[in-house]
């Protein structure tokens, strides 16, 4: 038996407002609960959430635990409000084995703060030709379900069209990576356009990107089988799926925090902290993306949490790695963008942050449930109000690569609970 929680007077996405008794990880009861508990956490002005789902996370273990462990990544992970987070495959080894992905989903276990669900690699050693081993992975402890060679693009379209046949059978999905390596070449650093040609900087334009989204849905099409477009970055990969969901083709959509908020001309300091794929966009894509954000083409916000040594980051911004932090600062930047310009309410961001990727990713017997009686308590409490300014160095990830250092946001996440268990409790770890 665990120990109890009582949560006072929280309000719900919906609206409604209710005590919610936390007791052998589930929610035993809500109304206005007349028992006790050992813990009681005061809700008022307070929502509460299902635990938020993060499909894109790296944890950088094995192989750069310089740049984040699968330990520390989960606390970044719980401190924003997450019970559950997909592990990417580009580690070194790269998950492409069901050994791999039962190690990296048994140390999610272990550190037991949020739950690591590997995300198993597409090709052998991501290498973009031979499939690594999907069924393996599929039937494995951690049985996987999405696959992605993310940080490289599945670029054979013959390869692709097998990924997307192997995985049809056990109800997996493709998530892609969406970069044609023959339009954006090994050196493209930034999105192509006016400003990279002033700072002398290779580009690649956003069509790299929508070829490959326009390909895949096709190809899902043709299969019949599910493709998922990770961080969407352009208006032109917004119009494709909002095309292919219309033809009832099966795919869905995420979207970064960064791409919802940080645009092209933050390079004009050449920061390698902005550096990151896909590129940031100019504003008509960001308009683009959190209005298909808020109309439901795109189905899901995804951190692509990128961390990155300092002598990885710290360099010319040509040389610098790509990537960013995300999971620490998901919620608020999402409060700040979608909830306070009225783009989303809280339903909206249960739905896009915890349902809909917990139904993508095929974690929703437990994960994106509704806040109700019997339910797995995998909950996120949120504070709609609270402005904070974001400081990089009180992340506690082992990376430091934080675009949103020094900036006003609106939301903070005060409690997490993974199965019943706070994680964290007054916005930090508990
Ligand atoms: N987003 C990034 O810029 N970098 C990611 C890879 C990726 O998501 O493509 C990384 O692994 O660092
Ligand atoms: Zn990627
Ligand atoms: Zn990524």
């Amino acid at each position: 038996m665990t120990a109890s929680t009582l949560i006072k007077g929280a309000t719900l996405p919906d609206g409604t407002t209710t005590d919610v008794l936390v007791q052998d990880g589930v929610i035993a009861e809500l109304g206005a609960v007349k028992a006790t508990a050992d813990r009681t956490i005061d809700a008022d002005g307070l929502r509460l959430l299902p635990g938020l789902v993060d499909l894109h996370t790296h944890l950088r273990e094995p192989g750069r635990e310089d740049a984040e462990t699968v330990l520390t990544g989960s606390r970044a992970a719980a401190v924003g409000g997450f019970t559950a987070v997909l592990a990417m495959a580009n580690t070194s080894p790269v998950t492409d084995t069901a050994e791999a992905a039962e190690r990296v989903y048994d140390l999610g276990r272990a550190a037991g703060l949020v739950d690591v669900q590997p995300v198993g690699a597409v090709t052998k050693g991501l290498a973009g030709e031979e499939l690594a081993e999907l069924g393996l992975m599929a039937r494995s402890r951690a049985k996987v379900r999405v696959f992605s060679d993310d940080g490289k693009c599945v670029h054979d379209p013959r390869v692709m069209r097998r990924a997307l046949e192997y995985v049809k059978a056990f109800g997996g999905v493709v998530s892609q990576h969406s970069q044609d390596p023959s339009l954006a070449g090994p050196t493209a650093c930034c999105h192509e356009g006016e400003l990279s040609g002033q700072l002398g900087l290779p580009g690649w334009p956003g069509v790299a990107e929508e070829v490959i989204v326009a390909r895949d849905v096709m190809l899902a099409r043709h299969t019949g089988s599910r493709v998922h477009v990770a961080h969407v970055s352009t208006a032109g990969s917004v119009e494709v799926v909002r095309w292919a969901k219309a033809q009832g083709i099966a795919v869905t959509a995420e979207v970064t925090p960064h791409h919802l908020l940080l645009t092209t001309d933050l390079l004009t300091g050449y920061d390698p902290t902005f550096k990151v794929n896909p590129p940031l966009r100019p504003d008509e894509d960001v308009r683009a993306l959190r209005e298909a954000l808020a109309d439901g083409t795109i189905d899901a916000v995804a951190t692509d949490h990128a961390p990155h040594a300092r002598h990885d980051k710290e360099h010319a911004f040509v040389d610098a790695a790509f990537g960013m932090l995300g999971l620490e600062t998901a919620l608020p930047v999402i409060t700040t963008v979608m909830v306070e310009n009225g783009l989303l309410d809280w339903a909206g961001v249960a739905r896009t942050m915890s349902v809909n990727p917990a139904r993508i990713a095929g974690l929703d017997d437990v994960h994106g449930r509704p806040v109700a009686v019997g339910e797995p308590a995998n909950l996120t409490l949120v504070d709609p109000a609270a402005k904070v300014v974001v400081d990089r160095a009180a992340s506690v990830s082992l990376s430091r690569n934080n675009p949103w250092h020094d900036r006003k946001l609106t939301g903070r996440v005060v409690a997490t609970l993974l199965r019943g268990t706070p994680t964290v409790l007054e916005g930090a770890l508990a």
